[in-house]
């Protein structure tokens, strides 16, 4: 496919300007049904908000949801994307990338919702969401999304029961056990964090989407849809990482991607990684504002470990009281850095958020979950299905990483010739259905001569 935009092999942003293609079926019908939603639970609310800041409340619920339908306009006429006007930490940096949008246009033309490339449009609507909410202080806290993230960690209850049982049965015997058996049960672990990636909210416009039976039983029989497996590469890194150095402090990175089932299979993997010694310290990272309906903010980290220390299960509330106590200790870290929401490409962030591109760097592993960070990992660009991972990376290699996607967005790199084709014969959604998934990673070759991380 010769997908190549102005800038040599650079392939065009996937957009909705390409009638019938997924981003232009998202732009038309999955984000505004999302936008009424987020109308429809801030009315559901008007009692609270009354009942919390009085007649205040009920003008900031009016005024908000009256930002909210202009905006869902806006998307629907397909109307200019226009400047953020709330004054908060990332306005300018929001401004400045519309203002580059423009630039790559005729002066004629604006960035628009159906002819802008759809990562950003699709990121600008999460963050206008948050300044609608924000102009309107009594209820700018307010988390559109979180009955819905919520909802799904609960109807999860009986896998989040398995892999909690699961853990504690493991870590019972984990000391002392030859690294082949470790190995076992490091990779299971991981393919339960890759296949947690199929409970998003966004890709189901908010319904329920929730894991349901045991996520250890099921890990034989998706082998198979696993295109590109790496974990032997990512195995092989942390072994080397610990074997480096008189006494190798190992950290492993998480990008966190959906609070409810995924959330927890991430944090049981976590806790393998520091209770068998293959890492000495997580380092979390999330969002700052309610992002892609179910994401991760710190609020919902915290919840979700309260809320598993809560549970009335023995192995769940004895996660959570671990999880707490990682915390609690510094073993475990949380992060929210301003740049995992704004629109900006992966690719960007050495020279826009050079101080998160610095403390990546001190990782020894990274693992970027979920799909929106393959998007930003790869650029959201139509790249030929054979084109290597580390070229769509484009200088992205902070650190050994890994990508754990199931794969809902028609964005695939690093595939065998032909491999892409046989799929798109036999399954045409095979890019956007959440059956496939990648293991894909990618060591930078200096690795080991980078002194920070011996
Ligand atoms: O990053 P996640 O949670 O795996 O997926 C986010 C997501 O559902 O949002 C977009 C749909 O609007 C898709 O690109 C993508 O599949
Ligand atoms: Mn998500």
């Amino acid at each position: 496919m010769a997908a190549h935009a102005s800038v040599i092999d650079v392939p065009w942003s996937l957009s909705a300007k390409f009638v019938g293609s997924f981003a232009y079926m998202t732009v038309k019908d999955r984000l505004p049904t999302i936008l009424t939603k987020v109308i429809d639970t801030i009315h559901r609310n008007k009692n609270k908000f009354f009942e919390e800041h009085g007649e205040e409340g009920v003008q900031a619920e009016k005024r908000t949801i009256s930002l909210l339908s202009k905006l869902r306009n806006e998307l629907q006429t397909d109307k200019p994307i226009l400047e953020l006007e709330d004054g908060m930490a990332d306005t300018d940096l929001w401004n400045q990338y519309l203002q580059k949008q423009q630039e790559l246009l005729d002066k004629q033309e604006a960035p628009s919702w159906f002819k802008s490339p759809w990562l950003y449009v699709e990121c600008y609507m999460y963050r206008r969401i948050q300044e609608s909410l924000h102009l309107n202080p009594p209820v700018s806290d307010f988390d559109v999304f979180k009955e819905a993230k919520t909802q799904s960690y609960f109807e999860s209850q009986q896998a989040i029961k398995a892999i909690c049982t699961h853990l504690h049965g493991l870590l019972e015997g984990v000391e002392g056990l030859p690294d082949s058996q470790l190995q076992g049960h490091f990779l299971q672990l991981l393919q339960v964090s890759l296949w947690g990636n199929r409970c998003d909210l966004s890709i189901s416009a908010g319904k329920e989407n929730a894991q349901k039976c045991s996520p250890i039983d099921s890990l034989e029989e998706l082998k198979h849809f696993i295109l590109v497996d790496d974990s032997s590469m990512v195995w092989s890194t942390l072994m080397n990482s610990n074997m480096s150095g008189e006494k190798p402090q190992v950290r492993v990175d998480f990008i966190l991607d959906n609070a409810g089932f995924e959330l927890v299979t991430d944090l049981v993997l976590a806790d393998f990684l520091v209770s068998s010694g293959l890492a000495r310290e997580i380092c979390f990272h999330g969002k700052s504002i309610p992002w892609f309906v179910s994401d991760t903010t710190r609020k919902d980290f915290d919840w979700t470990i309260k809320q598993t220390l809560a549970t009335n299960h023995r192995w769940v509330s004895w996660c959570g009281a671990r999880w707490q106590k990682y915390m609690k200790d510094g073993v475990w870290s949380f992060h929210s850095h301003l740049f995992w929401t704004l629109p900006h490409e992966f690719c960007d962030m050495a020279a826009d958020a050079p101080d998160l591109h610095n403390f990546l760097q001190q990782s020894h592993l990274i693992l970027f979950k979920g799909d929106l960070n393959y998007r930003k990992l790869t650029s959201d660009r139509a790249w030929d299905h054979t084109v290597p991972f580390q070229k769509a990376l484009r200088g992205f290699e902070p650190a050994p990483l890994c990508s754990l996607r199931t794969l809902k967005a028609n964005v695939q790199v690093g595939l065998p010739p032909g491999r892409g084709e046989d799929l798109t014969a036999q399954e045409p959604d095979w890019m956007t259905g959440g059956r496939f998934a990648v293991v894909q990673f990618f060591c930078p070759s200096n690795e080991q001569q980078n002194p920070r991380r011996k």
